[in-house]
């Protein structure tokens, strides 16, 4: 049995835990079963916004018109050069990481898929392996929903939507979340003919009016409330039958079809019936508020444990457990700062915090302040048409209770309002600093400044 001061199972947020601990003189084995880096660089965050990026760039073209820019010719571009430059800058990142951990002798890296055989001891079905932290990052993987058909078909995920062989015409995206809207306008900008088909309706999590403006903006028509009955691939055509909003029967058609319908754990290989850890319905690993799961001494963080599905709440909990088991600063238990989000989309959207639908079921009095782009000044030079910054302020200590923002560059300005709220910043701190004008942050100041006249309205000082 080779024995370590740590094992980390999957190397994506498991990295956290590989060379700030060898660094300190830990000696750390990781084991990787499919490319290192993880689903983020490898299928997630970075191919997709490298993806999305340029689209962007060609939707910013067609919005010139609106300010009289005319190109006389359309844009010319290779779609298959730019996901073939994506997936060849994703394939040296991560082919950089075993490089790196080869010239660290306290690092060993393993790229084989390993699972429990007892408590604290994992085989990769050869050799046994041992260590007093073991950490789970085993992440997830996506959900693919039990329609009629569908598994018979050559559907893809967004693993292979970001690398695919062939960029079709038409597109077929069941799901609409996060997937399904960021990759899904990036397809229609480049020119593929995208159609959303979702059980429900369109990011259910998200704050109402936020959702009342994504759909009066949709970057790609979307089906909503649609029952699939099955789905048939015949003569390269993708074919999905259901029932619409209305209850009529009807079925749609495209050249590929997408599964973006939400994640399962990578539990089950784990063989975690060999130890005490325990899961939950769902099958992701129950863990206490120091992460440490039910069998003492193993850990698990990042998607596996189902809290948050994001590379950043992932980092934040694998930075936690190194400071909190090898750091000088023990921190007990784990304490979340707010948690931000950003959907990539078209129109984007970011949010942080609890939606104004949260605060009314949990009856927490609050002020709200909406302030569209169009009313500042930044708004009105790019000639802004949709979009706003919406705050919700708590009565009691007029802090920050959630902000939710949807329009251009949402994911940065939300970032000044966050950290107002890891501050704890007032109404009167937002609206006591001095903004650039005619900056977009001047979006939010707004915003604030609606919530100050909400509460003159109501007669307090
Ligand atoms: C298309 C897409 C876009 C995304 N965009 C964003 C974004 O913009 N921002 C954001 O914050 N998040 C984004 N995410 C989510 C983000 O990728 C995940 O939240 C994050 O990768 C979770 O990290 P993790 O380490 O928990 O899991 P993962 O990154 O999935 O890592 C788990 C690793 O464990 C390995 N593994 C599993 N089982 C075993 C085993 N038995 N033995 C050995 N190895 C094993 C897997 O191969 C994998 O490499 C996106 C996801 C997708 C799919
Ligand atoms: N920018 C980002 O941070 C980012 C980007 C992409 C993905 N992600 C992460 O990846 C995860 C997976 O993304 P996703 O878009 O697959 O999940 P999601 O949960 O965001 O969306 C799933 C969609 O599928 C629908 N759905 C679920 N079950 C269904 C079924 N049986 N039939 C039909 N529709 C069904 C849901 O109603 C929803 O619209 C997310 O949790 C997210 O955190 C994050």
């Amino acid at each position: 049995m080779k024995e370590y001061d740590i094992l980390v199972i999957g190397a994506g947020a498991g990295t956290k835990l590989v060379t700030p601990p060898s660094q300190i003189g830990k000696r750390v084995a990781v084991f990787e079963k499919e490319t290192p880096g993880g689903t983020c660089l490898n299928r997630g965050c970075i191919p997709s916004k490298m993806v999305i990026y340029p689209s962007e760039l060609l939707r910013l073209r067609k919005e010139s018109r609106r300010f009289g820019i005319y190109d006389a010719e359309a844009p010319t571009f290779d779609v298959n050069s730019i996901f073939k430059r994506v997936n060849a800058t994703v394939k040296s990142d991560s082919n950089s990481i075993p490089v790196a951990y080869d010239k660290n002798p306290n690092i060993h890296y393993y790229p084989k898929k390993v699972w429990f055989q007892a408590s604290k001891i994992l085989t990769d079905g050869e050799e046994t392996y041992t260590a007093k932290h073991i950490f789970v990052v085993t992440g997830t993987r996506p959900y693919i929903p039990n329609i009629p058909g569908l598994k018979d078909t050559p559907f893809w995920t967004s693993r292979e939507a970001l690398s695919p062989d062939v960029f079709p015409k038409s597109l077929l995206i069941l799901g609409a979340g996060f997937i399904s809207l960021e990759l899904g306008a990036a397809y229609q900008a480049y020119g593929c003919q995208v159609t959303g088909l979702t059980r429900g309706e369109v990011l259910k999590h998200a704050d109402g009016e936020i959702k009342k403006e994504l759909n009066a903006h949709l970057p790609f028509p979307i089906h909503t409330d649609f029952t699939f009955s099955s789905v048939e691939y015949k003569n390269k055509v993708f074919r999905v039958h259901g029932k619409n909003k209305e209850g009529n029967e009807v079925f749609l058609e495209a050249e590929q079809l997408l599964v973006a319908t939400g994640i399962k754990p990578n539990t089950e290989e784990l063989h975690l019936e060999n130890t005490k850890i325990q899961v939950n319905a769902e099958g992701y690993i129950l863990v206490d508020d120091t992460l440490q799961t039910t069998e003492p001494g193993v850990y698990a963080f990042g998607d596996v444990i189902g809290r948050y599905f994001f590379r950043h709440s992932a980092n934040y909990e694998g930075e936690y457990l190194f400071e909190h088991l090898f750091g000088q600063k023990s921190q007990k238990p784990i304490l979340y700062p707010p948690m931000p989000e950003a959907i990539f989309t078209y129109p984007q959207i970011a949010s942080v915090g609890k939606t104004e639908e949260e605060l009314q079921s949990e009856n927490i009095p609050y002020y709200k302040g909406v302030n569209p782009y169009s009313s500042s000044a930044t708004g009105m030079a790019r000639l802004s048409h949709s979009g706003f910054v919406k705050v919700l302020v708590s009565k009691e200590t007029e802090q920050l209770l959630g902000a939710h923002i949807i329009g251009e560059e949402a994911a940065n300005l939300l970032h000044q309002i966050l950290m107002g709220m890891y501050l704890k910043a007032t109404l009167d701190d937002y609206l006591g600093m001095i903004y650039i004008h005619p900056a977009i942050s001047e979006i939010t100041r707004n915003a604030f400044r609606k919530v100050r006249e909400q509460k003159l309205k109501e007669g307090k000082l």
